[in-house]
């Protein structure tokens, strides 16, 4: 079965005040970290999704690229312009760019819980889900297509309308901080929470 790798790297980082995912952590920038815990897992192809005007900071050229003609449209967006450019890719693994403490084990976790009765794999910590590093199948393209149609934006409309298989993990999990602003580094950078 094809199953893509996506980074999710076009976002406006407005409230960081310049492009996060190039803001170094653990001697890479910070994008790399998902990138790498994809390309472990040898999943292909490895798509990284981002806009013009910051795609020529990227160091890679063994990845496919979206560049997004109107950046700015969201991770919903990206996903349905991702999905139709793909069409022979049954499952994408979406990664946002700005989780430092992803891991490649964690890809691996998820990927054992495919199967064809569900849409989406998203994790769960308590009540708060993480589209941004979740697995969707083709089958919720429609869906994707229809609220981008709408123009309703959010992931979690997306998931409210999808078949998904929610993937508990402990609260005290640091797995999914992201960094939104300058002060979350500090939440991020502690030793114990960094495992590669
Ligand atoms: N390719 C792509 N990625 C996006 C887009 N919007 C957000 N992302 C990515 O999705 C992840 C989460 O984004 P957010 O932190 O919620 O949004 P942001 O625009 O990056 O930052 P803010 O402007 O501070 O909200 C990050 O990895 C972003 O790079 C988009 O329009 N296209």
């Amino acid at each position: 079965m094809n199953i893509a790798g996506v980074v999710l790297a076009g976002g406006q980082s407005s409230r960081y005040g310049q492009p996060k995912m190039f803001e170094p952590f653990a001697g890479q920038p910070l994008y790399k970290h998902s990138l790498i815990a994809l390309q472990k897992n040898q999943l292909q192809p490895i798509i990284i999704a981002t806009n013009a005007s910051l795609q020529s900071q990227f160091l890679e050229n063994d990845v496919q690229w979206i560049i997004e003609e109107q950046p700015h449209q969201g991770p919903l967006f990206a996903l349905h312009t991702i999905m139709n450019h793909f069409p022979t890719v049954e499952w994408f693994f979406v990664l946002a760019s700005d989780m430092p403490l992803i891991h490649a084990q964690f890809v691996q976790t998820m990927l054992a819980f495919i199967d064809e009765r569900y849409d989406a794999i998203v994790p769960q910590q308590a009540d708060k889900l993480q589209p941004l590093a979740a697995l969707y199948r083709r089958s919720a393209l429609p869906i994707a297509t229809q609220l981008v149609l709408q123009n309703r934006r959010s992931m979690q409309a997306l998931l409210a309308q999808l078949r998904v298989c929610y993937i508990p993990f402990e609260e005290n999990n640091k797995l999914f901080t992201n960094i939104n602003t300058q002060q979350d580094w500090s939440a991020a950078y502690t030793k114990e929470s960094y495992h590669e």
